[in-house]
């Protein structure tokens, strides 16, 4: 393995004063913000409220309600304990069968139902993560864009009416971009037409540009994205500009949506550039510094998109690289503005989103099947799947609202109709799980 190839370690990481500080800041930053793209009040782990003070109160009920052994630890007498199943809540909660047994050993030394040391830890693990993810689920347009064969209309519009149904309450339609460069989404104005009724369901799309947010505005869109990068080569390669003449492009998109009163999103595309040489052979620029990437998030934040998805378009952050990305953004940009966009190329989409959620980030990307790629990033592969990242948030009791059943019936739907197994651990597991094991 090469110095490029070497993960970071933990020595990299920021101190644990500098984590405790931002989460305090991001406490702090439960403010209400000025503007009216839908972020009145402050919007932190799943609930609004006014304050920041109130954001304190609602926290130590918040904790009691997420983590009920908190409780059940002060409550012994009545038997109470925690139990694996505490851990589940939500829609779909896994009914834990045969494999709870396992739990229950004899030793209470590793038990964790009588060992309180376990639940300590466990609990100071998991305090920050909040009580509810919102899920965007990105597969019709970031999963779809990269596919060789031009997947027909009606396909992309069924599987967006399939997705809808599972309980997401974002889709990421399509793109208006130029049919030159994505050609696979040169029907953006027929897909958007079609289900732009679907109701009870928000349907972003991409725009470059005020091209672009004329197209979608007239073929029905109510809510736009728009992308920068933050590196220069890869803004060029991408949206064929600069950092600075996509952010003037974009303040031009924002301004415009305003004027109709349309919340705008704003991705900011990283390319962790240590790694990037193994992948395609030469490092451009060098490390992207977490200050670069703050800069261009607050710009964007600044110019009133009401959320910021930081991507890893090529899948090559870990923890030691995403946590100090992170806190440099969220010490520009509050907390509830910020969302993740990982990429599973190194497999490494899970441990960086579960990193994020611990530093309190409640808005997650993910694809369908863990379709995906960008056709302008080398080596990118699938996005994190959305039945990955929903197993692992029911696994720690955090609501999504997304019925896991649905989602892996649209998985196999797409991944059948795609003509490749599915990219999501968790449909391959339980698809060679018999019928009558399966824990979901
Ligand atoms: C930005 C441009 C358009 C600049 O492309 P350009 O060639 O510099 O544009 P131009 O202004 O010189 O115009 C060239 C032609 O494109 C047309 N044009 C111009 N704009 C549009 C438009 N909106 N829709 C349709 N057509 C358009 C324009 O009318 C003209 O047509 P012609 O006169 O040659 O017939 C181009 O570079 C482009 O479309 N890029 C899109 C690239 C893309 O979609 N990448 C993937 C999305 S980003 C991503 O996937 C990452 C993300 C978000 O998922 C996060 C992550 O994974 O980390």
């Amino acid at each position: 393995m090469s110095s490029l190839e070497e993960p970071l370690g933990l020595d990299k990481l920021p101190s644990m004063n500098t984590v405790d500080r931002i989460q305090r800041f991001s406490s702090g930053a439960c403010r209400p913000r000025v503007d009216n793209l839908g972020m009145g009040n402050c919007f932190i782990e799943g609930r609004s409220c006014s304050t920041s003070n109130s954001c304190n109160e609602d926290y130590d009920e918040y904790t009691a309600e997420t983590y009920p052994w908190k409780r059940h630890t002060r409550d012994k007498s009545r038997g109470d304990t925690f139990s694996p199943r505490t851990m589940n809540a939500g829609r779909n909660s896994m009914k834990l069968g045969k494999f709870d047994d396992s739990f229950s050993l004899s030793d209470c030394q590793y038990n964790p139902n009588c060992n309180k040391d376990i639940q300590d830890m466990t609990y100071k693990f998991l305090k920050g993560i909040p009580k509810f993810v919102k899920i965007v689920e990105v597969g019709p347009r970031d999963g779809l864009q990269n596919e060789k064969n031009i997947v027909p209309t009606a396909l992309k519009v069924e599987l967006i009416r399939r997705l809808a149904s599972s309980g997401l309450s974002v889709v990421e339609a399509t793109s208006f971009v130029s049919p030159k460069w994505v050609p696979q989404l040169a029907d953006a104005k027929d897909v958007m037409q079609a289900v732009r009724n679907l109701e009870g369901i928000r349907l972003p799309v991409l725009t470059p540009n005020l091209k672009g947010f004329e197209a979608a505005i007239a073929a029905g869109a109510r809510e736009v994205a728009v992308f920068a990068s933050a590196s220069e080569s890869f803004s060029k390669s991408n949206i064929n500009c600069s950092i600075e003449e996509s952010l003037v492009r974009y303040r031009a998109v924002t301004r415009a949506a305003k004027e109709l009163s349309l919340p705008v999103r704003g991705f900011l595309l990283l390319k962790f550039h240590r790694y990037v040489s193994c992948v395609v052979g030469c490092p451009v620029e060098g490390p992207i510094s977490p200050a670069k990437v703050a800069y261009v998030a607050k710009e964007l934040y600044d110019m009133g998109c009401f959320e910021i998805s930081l991507g890893d378009t090529i899948g090559v952050g870990t923890p030691g690289t995403v946590i100090p990305m992170l806190l440099a953004v969220m010490a520009v940009v509050p907390i509830e503005a910020i969302a993740v966009h990982f990429h599973d190329t190194y497999g490494q989409s899970l441990p960086n989103i579960l990193a994020s959620l611990q530093l309190g980030i409640s808005t997650v990307d993910s694809s369908i099947a863990g379709l995906g790629g960008c056709p302008y990033a080398k080596g990118a592969s699938g996005n994190v799947a959305t039945e990955d990242v929903v197993y692992m948030l029911n696994g720690l009791g955090v609501k999504t609202n997304v019925d896991l059943g649905k989602l892996l019936l649209i998985g196999d739907y797409i991944s059948k109709q795609l003509g490749r197994p599915s990219g999501s651990k968790t449909a391959i597991a339980l698809s060679r799980v018999p019928a009558d094991g399966s824990k979901i």
